[in-house]
């Protein structure tokens, strides 16, 4: 595919999303649920793997386009020699079905419109059987179906305009594709309704776009609405939430990584996951951020969620999951897609599933606690869930482990999984030390607690470098020791500290921004090639910067982050300096709630004087 990943656009409703490309054209879309299989798939290999295209004819890129407020509501405008329309893009939250509403609306002059809708579902293979029905176009093959239907109004505009001026679209079938073309003038709108529905079933409940419009307008403006965050950057911060909201998983409460899978860490390269599932790491981390902005509901949603998903042996937790809990995630590979600018394999599923990756249970315990601070009642259960975390942690830090980059290659003690285990442990100790109702015996966390933070000092810093290391015994640094102060492991003024954010900026800094480790020898993840900088990490840099006293660094350097979002506030995993482009999945949770940690740390610097 031609467009760059920034040249992407979010819509969803909050169950599956897509992306909508500056050329018009829809080109990743998973219907009915992030994880399911892709009818639109082109994002991933080429026109043929399923796409729907909208826009004036001959027209290649939209002027400009914004999201209608703070909403999910996608407005782009195409001026044209032969006038300007705005084109309207939405999922209205879901009733049963999922829909996908495109609403032209001639703004001035008279602009000619095409549009090709090519259905190809499970991943771009399958090729639907298409057929007209009460005035829609029907696409089936197996299980999914897709309903296609067009509805024009006419408004007038100094005058009346009888019925039949209204904009007449024309379709028909091409090269197994629908094509329509249609021509608005000022004030005329043409809308478009795509519905996934089970093949099986009756034909869905229609929507009315223009209702849905106005609906989704408002549910999405309420929720942001309901931000308790009000100070500078606000904007950026709300984008962010409004887009970590849209990785959520409504029925379940479960949060997605990032809505696509395989979107390469670099351009050419093999490094292409599925990011489509719930890592509890990732997820705990949204929750952390939402709750800081004042989104309770959601923590509970998601404590909900987890509960549920790791209801069972504590050993059998897993690092990731499906949207509803789901636990097994094979991993496999698409043969028939070529992958974003080549990037293959292009796969689904994720092994990482297998790893033991001992940072979650710090992660997945601190979010709850903070949970429990903020004033989510707590549920009986939930502590005893902590509890058996705790209890199977307690038999387990001193191993080594995959750690939070997932790597492929050999386990090794990694200092930032070590670090999170002395977080779990500290949770503990206050938490019992907070409320000595509950069961527990905070002596042998405390326990716990002292001996982790003995051997990270001892086996996981440099004295000579004067750095923590990736892991024990090895020279290779990590960005996600960044974090150390950030969790209250050792405080910021610490000299191991101030160090470690030295020797990680100049030893991991690209062009001011930081990789989370390096890749020249691929002994540390097992992987060949490299990749862009880290978003995340840059953000953790800011706040370590800050921590650290050095404000103007912190501020500069966010800001230099902030300019790397798209036109409408959009960050994928990490950013390629060499190229200025944006690579891996995208939108990527990571990167927005770096975003937002480190505005409101700033801001918080602010109020502090
Ligand atoms: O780099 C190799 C690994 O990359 C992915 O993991 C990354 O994304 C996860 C989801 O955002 C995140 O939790 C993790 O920290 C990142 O390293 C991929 O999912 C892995 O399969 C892969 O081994």
């Amino acid at each position: 595919m031609t467009q760059r990943i920034e040249d992407y656009a979010l819509i969803g409703d909050l169950q599956t999303a897509a992306l909508v490309g500056m050329n018009g054209s829809i080109d990743w879309l998973c219907l009915p649920r992030f994880d399911s299989a892709a009818c639109f798939a082109s994002l991933l290999g080429n026109k043929e793997n399923g796409h729907w295209s909208l826009a004036p004819r001959g027209a290649s890129r939209c002027t400009s386009r914004r999201y209608v407020g703070e909403s999910l509501v996608l407005e782009s405008l195409w001026e044209t020699r032969s006038g300007t329309v705005k084109v309207t893009d939405f999922m209205p939250q879901r009733d049963v079905a999922p829909d996908v509403v495109r609403i032209v609306e001639g703004v001035s002059g008279s602009v000619e419109m095409s549009a090709t809708l090519r259905l190809r579902f499970d991943y771009g293979s399958i090729v639907p059987w298409v057929r007209r029905t009460d005035g829609q176009r029907v696409a089936v093959a197996g299980p999914d179906s897709v309903w296609l239907r067009s509805i024009s109004r006419a408004r007038p505009v100094g005058g009346e305009l009888a019925p039949n001026e209204k904009p007449l679209v024309k379709t028909w079938g091409q090269e197994f594709s629908t094509c329509s073309s249609f021509t608005v003038g000022a004030g005329e709108k043409v809308a478009f309704v795509l519905t996934w529905h089970p093949s099986h079933l009756p034909r869905p409940d229609l929507v009315d776009p223009f209702e849905a419009l106005e609906h989704s307008k408002a549910d999405w403006e309420e929720w942001a609405g309901l931000c308790t965050y009000k100070g500078p950057y606000r904007e950026a911060v709300v984008r962010s939430l409004l887009t970590l909201k849209a990785l959520s998983y409504a029925p379940t409460g479960g949060i997605v990584a990032a809505p696509t899978t395989s979107l390469p860490e670099e351009l050419g390269g093999v490094r292409n996951w599925d990011y489509r599932y719930c890592w509890l790491r990732d997820s705990a981390l949204v929750l952390n951020a939402l709750l800081s902005a004042g989104y309770v509901d959601e923590a509970r949603a998601w404590r909900d969620w987890l509960l549920r998903a790791v209801a069972g042996d504590p050993s059998d937790l897993q690092i990731m999951y499906g949207v509803a809990g789901e636990r097994r995630l094979p991993e496999t590979e698409l043969p028939w897609l070529s992958g974003y600018a080549g990037s293959r394999p292009v796969r689904t599923g994720n092994e990482a599933v297998q790893q033991l990756q001992l940072d979650v249970y710090g992660e997945v315990i601190d979010s709850l606690y903070v949970a429990r601070e903020v004033g989510l009642a707590g549920q009986p259960h939930a502590w005893d869930l902590q509890l058996a975390l705790l209890g199977f942690l307690e038999s387990k830090w001193r191993e080594p482990d995959e750690g939070l980059w997932e790597v492929r290659g050999p386990r090794q003690h990694f200092v930032h999984s070590k670090v999170m285990a002395w977080v779990a442990a500290d949770r503990a100790v206050k938490t019992l030390e907070a409320d000595p109702s509950l069961r527990g015996d905070v002596n042998r966390w405390r326990t716990m607690r002292d001996e982790v933070h003995r051997e990270v000092c001892e086996k996981g810093f440099d004295p000579v470098r004067n750095t923590f290391t990736q892991a024990y015994g090895s020279t290779e640094l990590d960005a996600a020791t960044l974090l150390i102060p950030r969790f209250g492991f050792l405080p910021p003024e610490d000299p191991r500290v101030v160090g470690t954010v030295d020797a990680v900026r100049a030893e991991l800094g690209g062009d001011g921004l930081v990789h989370r480790y390096s890749t020249e020898s691929s002994s540390v993840d097992g992987l060949p090639g490299g990749e862009g900088t880290f978003l995340v990490c840059s953000f953790w840099l800011a706040d370590a910067l800050l921590m650290t006293g050095r404000r103007e660094e912190a501020t500069e350097l966010f800001e230099r982050l902030l300019a790397l979002c798209n036109d409408v506030g959009l960050l994928a995993e990490e950013y390629d300096p060499a190229i200025g482009r944006q690579l891996g999945n995208f939108p990527q949770a990571f990167s927005h709630i770096g975003l937002v940690g480190t505005a409101l740390a700033l801001a918080e610097e602010d109020e502090a004087g």
